[in-house]
């Protein structure tokens, strides 16, 4: 089964009103590969998101950056999935590495949100990723394999999920995986999908990777057989993004 690559931009809490409609003009103006090709999907702060639903091209589409646990109500500060259904955002992203660590989101809370979310009819963006602590430790498997689980436990199917890989040493740092790096846990990761869900799911999931992509490193890791896409922060704010989104046509090759 052939996965759609998958070209995510997550703009974190990034931006003025003007900037974002900067951005939004460099993107509609990019000639980039068919969405029979390429998922491209932004992700804006949530205050952005109807200035940038109204001016997005219309073969992008848009994630909120993250939903509340349950229905809304006396929950001061959160947007709820109603909320994001209402306005047309079809994605969200959920598990984030910064919402793990900074905010103490637990593997358990953001399974609990995929689960509402996916049952509110959003698609999810559910990172994963292992510390640099972690990593050298010799646990990335392990982390990366609970993080998930936590999702897998609360859902009944993975088809409206795509896992972002993020190991949080390579985010924000410069410091990418290598191309062997990302393969090996999208591999294992894979492989932990078809253990635990199936072989179905393991061949038509998107695995993502996301850690310092930028326009020069793209290609060699799109040509990985494992990696799917990528969730692009930093550079998702720059023109390079659209190079980043073209890195889809390594895998037509
Ligand atoms: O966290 C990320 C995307 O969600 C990656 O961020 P950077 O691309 O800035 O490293």
């Amino acid at each position: 089964m052939s996965r759609k690559f998958f070209v995510g931009g997550n703009w974190k809490c990034n931006g003025t009103t003007e900037e974002v409609k900067k951005i939004v003009t460099t993107l509609n103006e990019a000639e980039v590969p068919s969405e029979d090709d390429v998922e491209v999907v932004v992700s804006p702060p949530f205050v952005f998101l109807p200035v940038v639903k109204n001016l997005l091209r219309s073969d992008f589409q848009i994630a909120a950056q993250n939903c509340w646990v349950r229905k809304g109500g006396a929950f001061t500060g959160e947007v709820s999935a109603e909320m994001l259904v209402n306005l047309g955002i079809p994605w969200v992203i959920l598990g984030h590495s910064e919402r793990r660590l900074l905010l103490n989101e637990s593997s358990e809370f953001i399974g609990d949100k995929v689960a509402y979310a996916l049952s509110m009819g959003l698609k999810v963006i559910a990172c994963v990723g292992e510390t640099l602590e972690q990593r050298e430790s010799g646990s990335t498997m392990a982390v990366v394999a609970a993080q998930t689980n936590a999702i897998a436990e609360r859902i009944s199917h993975w088809s409206n999920v795509v896992i972002a890989y993020e190991p949080v040493w390579a985010i924000g740092t410069g410091k990418v995986a290598t191309p062997a790096q990302a393969q090996e846990v999208h591999f294992e990761l894979r492989k932990w999908l078809q253990d635990n869900s199936g072989a179905e799911v393991a061949a038509s999931t998107q695995i993502i990777y996301g850690g310092s992509v930028n326009g020069a490193n793209c290609k060699e890791l799109a040509a990985q057989p494992d990696v799917d896409g990528f969730l692009v922060g930093g550079a998702s704010l720059k023109p390079e993004f659209i190079d980043i989104i073209k890195s889809a046509t390594v895998k037509k090759n």
